[in-house]
């Protein structure tokens, strides 16, 4: 069986490198081509893009998964995966950096200076150093909204000795693990506007979302601490950038520092704006990549899904010859339907799963050897109960 996949050419190779060439036909491009089984993508904008029939699986070599129609994938029994954390730490760095930039004018010192001429530059920089003037983070306080993989990282290194700040988070979804993994310095507030309220820094890492959008709009910054610093590393829909502008005019806000840029912000005084770079690292798109490849062939290959977003892990041993997955809604009595097809045929299930989230479930069911044409018929029954999305049929791999 050889699958077909097309993947971007910001991908990083170290990845693309692990589709072995005996199993997977690779070609390049932003968008599923006729035939795809996979698409191997990062930040490009796929909502009106039509995913074609075949398509089996979609990988986000990064986090955030707004640029993918999720709601339509699924419905198409295509299984989206990411890569979470896996460029945590390098946005967690250049959030460290942005904070740096929101207490001390470095970006302007770094603009004068470079336009200084003359043999007397040391004369110059002594003179005019002191429009740079910047201020300490030491014991200031953090907010920060959305204590995930890069919130947590940024909430535990903003409250150990090396910054020192207060930090105060706010993350009402919080996962369990993740909860234990966080410093016992910060404090867990109730509400964003606890956090808003009395921060001097505020640092967004929430996906966007339905309820994320705009989350920091007019209203919510008209309740932060006069002269505090925004920063946005999340995603620009986050905030109102209107109300921003308006806010750092009236110098309610003192800075604005993000990685999403707009017309507006570009060339803006108070405004620092770096061209999306947070997971832009060497480490962190090779381990984006290598991530989110190896979930993509383990599902192609054995139909185990794990770190997809549109369904939760569904992981078995493939300990028979053959396995059936199905993609179908969660709705009553699916799992009845099949297994009564199977009995039907006279069949034998060595081993099952089932698996929901939301509207949508996963069945995967191991079987002992059946004759070609039988499976082809089986696979055409399932396909056709009601409410099933996707039936697939795959052989347990050779060792
Ligand atoms: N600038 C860049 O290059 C990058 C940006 N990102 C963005 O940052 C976001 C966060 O990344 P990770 O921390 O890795 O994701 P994550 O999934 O580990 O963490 C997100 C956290 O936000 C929380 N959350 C969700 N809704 C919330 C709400 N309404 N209020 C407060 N908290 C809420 C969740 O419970 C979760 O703990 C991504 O979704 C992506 O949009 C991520 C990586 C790189
Ligand atoms: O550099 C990228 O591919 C995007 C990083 C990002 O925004 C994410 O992982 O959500």
């Amino acid at each position: 069986m050889t699958y077909q996949i097309t993947t971007s050419t910001t991908v990083s190779q170290d990845g693309i490198a692990l589709f072995d060439q005996d199993k997977y036909h690779l070609q390049t491009g932003e968008q599923p081509h006729t035939g795809d089984d996979g698409l191997l993508i990062r930040s490009v904008n796929l909502h009106d893009t039509p995913l074609n029939p075949e398509l089996l699986t979609i990988g986000r070599a990064g986090v955030g998964v707004n640029n993918i129609p999720l709601e339509k994938a699924v419905d198409q029994g295509v299984v989206v995966f990411n890569a979470p954390g896996a460029n945590a730490n390098g946005v967690k760095e250049l959030v460290f950096a942005a904070l740096v930039i929101g207490a001390r004018p470095l970006m302007a010192g770094n603009a004068w200076v470079n336009h200084l001429k003359g043999q007397d530059i040391d004369v110059q920089v002594e003179a005019g150093k002191k429009a740079y003037v910047g201020t300490e983070l030491l014991g200031k306080q953090l907010g920060v909204i959305g204590l995930g993989h890069v919130g947590g990282r940024v909430a535990n290194g903003a409250s150990s000795l090396a910054f020192g700040m207060h930090v105060v988070g706010y993350d009402p979804y919080i996962e369990v693990d993740t909860a234990w993994n966080l410093s016992h310095h910060i404090h867990h507030a109730d509400t964003i506007e606890e956090v808003l309220r009395d921060s001097d820094y505020v640092t967004l890492h929430v996906p966007l979302t339905g309820e994320t959008k705009e989350m920091i709009n007019a209203q919510r910054i008209a309740m932060m601490k006069p002269g505090s610093v925004l920063l946005n590393f999340a995603r620009d829909d986050v905030i109102d950038e209107q109300a921003i502008l308006a806010a750092l005019d009236r110098g309610q806000l003192r800075g604005y520092v993000t990685d999403f840029a707009s017309p507006k912000l570009l060339h803006h005084p108070k405004v620092t704006v770096f061209p999306h770079i947070g997971g832009s690292t060497t480490a962190a798109e090779t381990n984006s990549a290598k991530m989110v490849v190896q979930t993509m062939k383990n599902y192609l290959e054995t139909g185990n899904i794990r770190n997809s977003v549109t369904f939760p892990d569904c992981v078995m041993q493939f300990a028979a010859p053959l396995r059936l997955t199905l993609i179908h809604k969660n709705v009553p009595n699916m799992v009845g339907r099949m297994t009564a097809i199977l009995a039907n045929y006279d069949l034998n299930i060595v081993n099952m799963m089932n698996r929901s989230q939301g509207d949508y479930a996963y069945t995967m069911i191991d079987l002992d050897h059946v004759a070609e044409k039988r499976l082809q018929r089986i696979a055409t029954k399932l396909e056709q109960i009601e409410n099933v999305i996707r039936v697939r049929v795959i052989e347990q791999p050779k060792r």
